[in-house]
């Protein structure tokens, strides 16, 4: 009972629609936490992989990792290169001479009893993440959220809680301790909830662009704490926020929890100091206020030396970070290709990491296969048919039969990849012909060990060979004749009924038969065409 009403709240509050009153700004800054995939963790040579707890709790662990007296950090660099390429995206400036700070307190997960973070000079301070109306859906046309700072830190280990046969127990696993984190601050820039949900997704994008993080909230490799405050009202700190859903509604709670406090006059007792609130799927609730914020008692770290840098290294990373996906996804909306922003989504942001081919290659595949059937498109340049084929048939077809793509281009490099898309765009197969073809050439290319050239594929002699040429103009009337005997064999008298009144359902129906009785070979456009002259539907 109790579920069912959590998820009533639930819906109630991601449904409603959220609009925030003009005379009470809402206010937002990010405290975001990222795992970088770094080989090893941040002061350790022990492996970093904070996911192997479920089966090997405490496995990846060295004496220093849990604690152990005496023990002491040593920087891993690879962490520091890492911060270096998100800070030079970010356009932040980069301190030549950074360094680490203890941010004490008690905890079990927390056995050094402090935390290793930067505190007094972080990696890097400013920069920003610019965001757009039509690439990330958002209502301003352009909103640029300025960051605070960058900081590296330590994760924490983690704690287990478990009511077995001997009570109430707290077990901690540490193969998390001494992982290493990007703190990312931003400043209060945020009035409206879709500019967080746009920014966690970009900044998602962008630490998977530069391969250095999953950035998969629900695994915690990614974590946001939101501070939320109205006008000038103390901010309240949002923590445990698992997914982008329960950021969005705890904002939105949270907003009209304080507008409520704030309009019946009673802000002087609730909404008085900072405090930090977490979320329980339907509401926030208190965790602590500002009479019992710990003092963490920040110190330099004296066992780590400054991360002293050149100055030439800025210039270096700049180097080998990747193209801005921002830049990738403008070029193609544009001339010549004029792609559909979800389109030029798919082809910049790689979402997806695969064995078989990297973003860059599918993208530039996609990019001389594009201009290949430019040069030889029958009618007006389709773009959609060239990503649907890229992005979906080709990309569907190296997973399903494990191809890499550089295999793949020995045989079908665009030109030849083209002319496949160009006999479909003709007329002269299906899209389903052309599918069951290409899945046969990739096929038998897999089963020959690769051994296929270029020259091999011949798709207008398979095309003959399999007799799967579209029916030709010729065969229009024996076309309507197979339609007519289709309509005739309908013996469900509900379904005639509706044939006759000319229900699109029926005449769905009837273009299913026909796909089915010509076995692809006649575009289910050209079938629905048929069955609506034969009774008469005029196109709506
Ligand atoms: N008036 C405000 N309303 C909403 N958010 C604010 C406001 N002022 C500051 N913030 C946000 O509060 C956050 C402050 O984070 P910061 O890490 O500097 O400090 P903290 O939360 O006190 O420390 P900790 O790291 O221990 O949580 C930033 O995200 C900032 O944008
Ligand atoms: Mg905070
Ligand atoms: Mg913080």
């Amino acid at each position: 009972m109790a579920s069912i009403r959590y998820r009533l709240l639930r819906n109630t509050i991601s449904k409603r629609r959220f609009t925030t009153d003009p005379n009470f700004k809402l206010i937002c800054g990010l405290e975001v936490h990222t795992q970088l995939c770094t080989r090893n963790k941040l002061f350790s040579l022990s492996t970093n992989d904070p996911f192997a707890s479920i089966s090997k709790p405490n496995f990846h662990t060295s004496y220093f990792d849990i604690a152990v007296p005496g023990t002491k950090p040593k920087l891993n660099y690879e962490c520091v290169l890492y911060a270096l390429k998100l800070a030079s995206a970010l356009n932040s400036d980069i301190n030549l001479n950074s360094q680490f700070d203890r941010k004490h307190y008690f905890y079990g997960d927390q056995p050094q009893g402090y935390q290793i973070t930067q505190h007094y000079s972080p990696i890097a301070k400013g920069g920003y993440l610019e965001m757009f109306g039509d690439i990330d859906r958002i209502k301003d046309e352009k909103k640029r959220i300025n960051i605070t700072q960058l900081q590296l830190e330590q994760d924490t280990g983690m704690s287990h809680y478990i009511t077995g046969d001997n009570g109430a127990q707290s077990m901690i696993d540490l193969n998390r301790s001494n992982v290493p984190l990007i703190e990312l601050v931003t400043e209060p820039d945020f009035s409206h909830v879709d500019q967080v949900r746009a920014f966690i997704k970009k900044y998602q994008d962008l630490v998977r662009q530069l391969k250095i993080s999953t950035g998969d909230l629900e695994t915690g490799s990614m974590r946001v704490d939101v501070n939320v405050s109205i006008n000038d009202y103390p901010r309240i700190e949002l923590k445990n926020l698992p997914n982008t859903s329960s950021i969005v509604n705890a904002i939105k709670f949270e907003y009209q929890r304080q507008l409520k406090i704030i309009k019946s006059g009673q802000a002087d007792q609730f909404l008085k100091h900072q405090e930090t609130r977490g979320w329980d799927g339907a509401k926030t609730v208190k965790l602590r206020s500002k009479e019992t914020t710990i003092d963490y008692r920040y110190m330099p770290d004296p066992e780590l030396r400054l991360i002293t840098l050149d100055a030439d290294v800025i210039e270096n990373v700049r180097k080998i970070l990747p193209e801005s996906s921002d830049v990738k996804i403008r070029s193609f909306l544009a001339e010549p290709f004029n792609l559909t922003v979800k389109d030029a989504k798919m082809l910049s942001i790689s979402s997806q990491l695969s064995k078989l081919y990297n973003n860059e290659e599918v993208k530039q595949f996609f990019i001389e296969t594009f201009h290949e059937y430019q040069k030889n498109a029958p009618n007006e340049v389709r773009s959609k048919l060239v990503v649907s084929w890229v992005l979906h048939e080709l990309l569907g077809n190296l997973n399903k039969l494990n191809i890499p793509l550089k295999e793949f281009l020995q045989i079908l490099p665009p030109t030849k990849y083209s002319e496949l898309i160009v006999l479909v765009d003709n007329g002269d197969i299906t899209s389903s012909s052309g599918k069951l073809l290409l899945f046969h050439v990739l096929k038998e290319f897999k089963d020959s060990n690769y051994i296929k050239k270029t020259e091999d594929v011949d798709f207008q002699g398979l095309i003959r060979q399999f007799d799967i040429g579209a029916l030709s103009d010729m065969d229009k009337s024996k076309l309507e004749k197979e339609c007519k005997t289709i309509i005739a064999e309908v013996d469900n008298p509900k379904l005639i009924e509706s044939i006759k009144a000319g229900k699109t359902k029926a005449v769905k129906y009837l273009v299913g038969q026909g796909m089915r009785k010509f076995q692809g070979r006649v575009k289910a456009q050209e079938l629905q065409r048929v069955f609506q002259d034969i009774l008469n539907i005029n196109d709506k």
